[in-house]
């Protein structure tokens, strides 16, 4: 048997737990149904070795782990079920080992399993020099029940489910001294917000029984880029207010300049931001106070035409820049 078939063999895994599924890894292609009240909602993310992480600030299971908790992420952001997902990855054999690889698998397999998800799909090739993985990730909602960027309107409150700024703090910790940032206690929450990120489903799951209309987003490239593309997409300006933005007070501790580029410009936060009427707001507070997950008010959609401004003492300032830009 060639290596290639071996491996694929070795990550086959023995059961399923979506009941839906017909035809999982080994055949041409995957088979599922969907019942027939359902949509499916589908979305692919890359992770590059180098751009999105490096041998010095990621252990093995957590490069699986973050590159189907971004995409996991994406689901969350619809307002969707996450149920399958498949994984292109092209292997460098000369930088990299069989084990090493099994050790990415496993901290993907170890997400599925708490969102009940089924690995049934996806590609192996060799390449000269990084490490790609290709994470697609299917899940279902109930029919129109899903949540665009386009919907936030003018006197909509603007929302983020979780504190911002951690992932990028722990990136900066990472690059700096490698995964023994990791011994130091005080740096743990920022180190795991950048290489565990946990997926806000729960919330996603909540905005979309909710039936509110709702403008929604994930933050993976920074919260000032995703509210950009909320404003764009709905035609809307978006105010934040600078007070307002969760985050710990070390971050809070360093120079306004320092703030600013973890927290609007960091991103791989892996929070919802989203927009809702302020007559569904107090609603909104409510499930989310009786399901215990957080939700804060950052700031305020206004007419205007894609603009994100931000309101910190007293004035307003147009934002400019904007966070990760790959091209
Ligand atoms: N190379 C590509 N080919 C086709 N569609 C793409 C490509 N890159 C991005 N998209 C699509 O563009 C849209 C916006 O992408 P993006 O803002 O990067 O989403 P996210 O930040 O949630 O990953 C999505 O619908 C995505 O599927
Ligand atoms: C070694 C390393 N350098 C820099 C970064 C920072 N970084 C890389 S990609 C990215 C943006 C998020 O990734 P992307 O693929 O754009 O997410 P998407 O918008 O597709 O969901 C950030 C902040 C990192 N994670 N690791
Ligand atoms: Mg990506
Ligand atoms: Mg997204
Ligand atoms: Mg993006």
């Amino acid at each position: 048997m060639n290596e290639e078939i071996k491996w694929i063999r070795s990550i086959t895994p023995s059961g399923y737990r979506q009941p839906e599924l017909k035809v999982g890894i080994g055949d041409d292609a995957a088979i599922f149904y969907q019942k027939e009240d359902k949509d499916t909602v589908i979305a692919v993310d890359t992770m590059v070795e180098g751009v999105h992480f490096k041998r010095e600030t990621m252990p093995l299971h957590a490069i699986g782990h973050k590159a189907l908790a971004a995409n996991i992420s994406d689901l969350a952001a619809m307002g969707a079920i996450p149920q399958y997902y498949l994984v292109s990855v092209a292997f460098p054999k000369k930088t990299w080992n069989k084990e090493e690889l099994h050790e990415i698998y496993r901290g993907m397999a170890n997400l599925a399993k708490e969102f009940s998800m089924d690995l049934i799909g996806g590609d192996t090739v060799s390449i000269e020099k990084q490490l790609v993985l290709t994470v697609t990730v299917i899940g279902k909602i109930k029919q129109n029940r899903h949540l665009l960027r386009s919907n936030a309107r003018p006197g909509d409150v603007v929302f983020v489910t979780g504190l911002v700024g951690l992932a990028s703090l722990g990136l900066e910790m990472l690059l700096e001294d490698g995964l023994a940032a990791a011994n130091d206690a005080a740096n743990a929450q920022y180190i795991k917000a950048h290489q565990e990120p946990q997926p806000q489903l729960r919330a996603g799951l909540l905005f979309a029984e909710s039936g509110f209309r709702m403008a929604l987003n994930d933050i993976s490239d920074g919260l000032a880029s995703e509210a950009k593309e909320i404003a764009e997409a709905s035609q809307v300006d978006i105010e934040l207010d600078w007070a307002r933005i969760p985050t710990t007070d070390y971050i809070q501790s360093h120079s306004t300049q320092k703030q600013e580029s973890w927290l609007l410009y960091g991103g791989e936060d892996y929070q919802l931001l989203g927009t809702v009427s302020e007559e569904d707001w107090k609603s909104l507070q409510l499930m989310f106070r009786k399901a215990t997950l957080p939700l804060y008010e950052i700031g305020t959609v206004r007419a205007g035409n894609g603009r994100v401004a931000m309101e910190r003492d007293g004035s307003s300032t147009v934002i400019t820049a904007t966070g990760y830009d790959h091209l």
